[in-house]
Parts: structure tokens; C-alpha cells; sequence
């Protein structure tokens, strides 16, 4: 089983990765963000650092994503904390769509991105975490990372957007939304519950 938790930046993915790992007793699959080589950069620079970070991410995600299969094909439980296809369908045509991203520069990255993707298994469940700008932004504050404070309320707005899109178009498989505007998972143990229900209902019918 594997379940993929994507959202915008600062939705509560990593937080929930962790617990519903801590759960089902599986293994999770966290973003390369500490020692990512590029993050700090790009947030000084989007121009000029889009196109590094993001054939960074695609690399970490593709080989994170043959990592999992192999957990699969051993019939092991996983949870992985975003995506392959929030790099391009989110972040890189957000960069491009923004012209912070050139378009050879895109159409290389997309290039790249293909020839992965055909060697990539959808997950048994997409979980997507629903948040309002308010929530991102209280939530990106509380965490407090350095390189984070200065992100623009437009750029979340555009991958807000962004997710809207994918989201409705979604075909790989089970998808189910969580509005997490009004949960605090993080202090009410009751919350996590929620999302554990409906999880439960979505991928074995119970409930
Ligand atoms: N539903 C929630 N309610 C309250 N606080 C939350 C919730 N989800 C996450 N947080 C807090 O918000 C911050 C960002 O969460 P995080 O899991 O790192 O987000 P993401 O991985 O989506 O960027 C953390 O400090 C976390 O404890
Ligand atoms: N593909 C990406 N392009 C740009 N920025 C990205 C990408 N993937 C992740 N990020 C950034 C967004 C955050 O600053 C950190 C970690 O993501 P988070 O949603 O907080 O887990 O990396």
C-alpha cells in the first residue's frame, strides 16, 4: 500500500506523513529539503536557480519513487511525503506560466520529466491536503525556516491554483481531499482520527 500526501507549501504534509506512519507502521518518505544543494539559492533567485532546483527535485523524487516500488513489490506500507507530479504540474509550470522559468528551459525540463514518469506507479491513494492561504501562511511561519520568510502571498496563490487544477484532472487513481482549514492534527488527536477514517473508508471500505 502507498499513499502520497501532497498540498501546498506548509498544508501540513510533512506533520501528517509522520503520523500516519506512526499509525499503519509503515515507512515514510520525506522531502530532500535540509540537504537540498539549490532551496536557499532559488528563494534569493528564482530566475536564476528555477531550472537547477527543479531538475534536483525531479532527480531526488524519481529515485525516492523507485525506492518505494521496491518496498511494494516486498508488500511493505508507505507513505511519501509529495510528489513527482507536483514538480512539473504544480511547481516548474508555475515557474514557467510566472516567466521565472525560460521556456527552453522548461521544455528540456518537461523532456526530462517524460522519461521518467512512464517508469513511475501511481500511488493506491493521493491525499490531498486543502489549505487557504491564511492556514499556509501561519503554518510557513510557525515552522520558521530561514529561507521561507520572504515568500510572496502571490507565489502561493499561483500553486494554490495550481493544485486546483491537477487536482480536479487527477486519473492516476483513488484520490481523496481533506480540508484541513479548521483540523489541528498536530494538537487534537481527534483530527488525526478524522483523516485516518476517512483514509480507512477510502482504501478498505470500512467505516
Ligand atoms: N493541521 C494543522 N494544524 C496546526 N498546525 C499544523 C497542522 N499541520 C501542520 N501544522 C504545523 O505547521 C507547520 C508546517 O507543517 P508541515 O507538516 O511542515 O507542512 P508541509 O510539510 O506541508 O510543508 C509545522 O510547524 C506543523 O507543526
Ligand atoms: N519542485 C519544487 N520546486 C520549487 N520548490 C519546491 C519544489 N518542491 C518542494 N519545494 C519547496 C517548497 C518548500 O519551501 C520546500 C519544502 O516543501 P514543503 O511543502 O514545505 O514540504 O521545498
Amino acid at each position: 500500500m502507498h499513499i502520497a500526501i501532497v498540498g501546498n507549501i506548509g498544508a501540513g504534509k510533512t506533520t501528517l506523513a509522520n503520523k500516519l506512519a506512526h499509525h499503519f507502521n509503515w515507512e515514510v518518505f520525506l522531502e530532500d529539503v535540509d540537504h537540498n544543494p539549490y532551496l536557499k539559492d532559488f528563494y534569493d533567485d528564482m530566475p536564476r536557480w528555477a531550472f537547477h532546483l527543479q531538475v534536483y527535485f525531479l532527480n531526488s523524487r524519481f529515485r525516492q519513487t523507485q525506492h518505494i516500488k521496491k518496498l511494494q513489490s516486498a508488500s511493505k506500507g508507505v507513505i511519501q511525503d509529495r510528489t513527482i507530479y507536483e514538480d512539473a504540474h504544480i511547481f516548474a509550470a508555475n515557474l514557467h506560466q510566472s516567466t521565472l522559468m525560460s521556456e527552453r528551459d522548461y521544455q528540456n525540463y518537461l523532456g526530462l520529466f517524460e522519461s521518467m514518469i512512464s517508469m513511475v506507479d501511481p500511488p493506491d491513494l493521493l491525499l490531498y491536503l486543502r489549505a487557504d492561504l491564511p492556514k499556509l501562511v501561519q503554518q510557513i511561519e510557525r515552522r520558521n525556516r530561514d529561507y521561507e520568510n520572504n515568500i510572496k502571498i502571490e507565489y502561493l496563490k499561483n500553486l494554490n491554483e495550481h493544485y486546483e487544477h491537477w487536482i480536479s484532472n487527477y486519473k492516476h487513481g483513488r484520490l481523496l481531499i481533506v480540508d484541513v482549514n479548521n483540523l489541528d492534527y498536530v494538537h487534537n488527536p481527534e483530527d488525526l482520527s478524522v483523516i485516518i477514517d476517512k483514509i480507512n473508508s477510502t482504501l478498505f471500505g470500512l467505516f
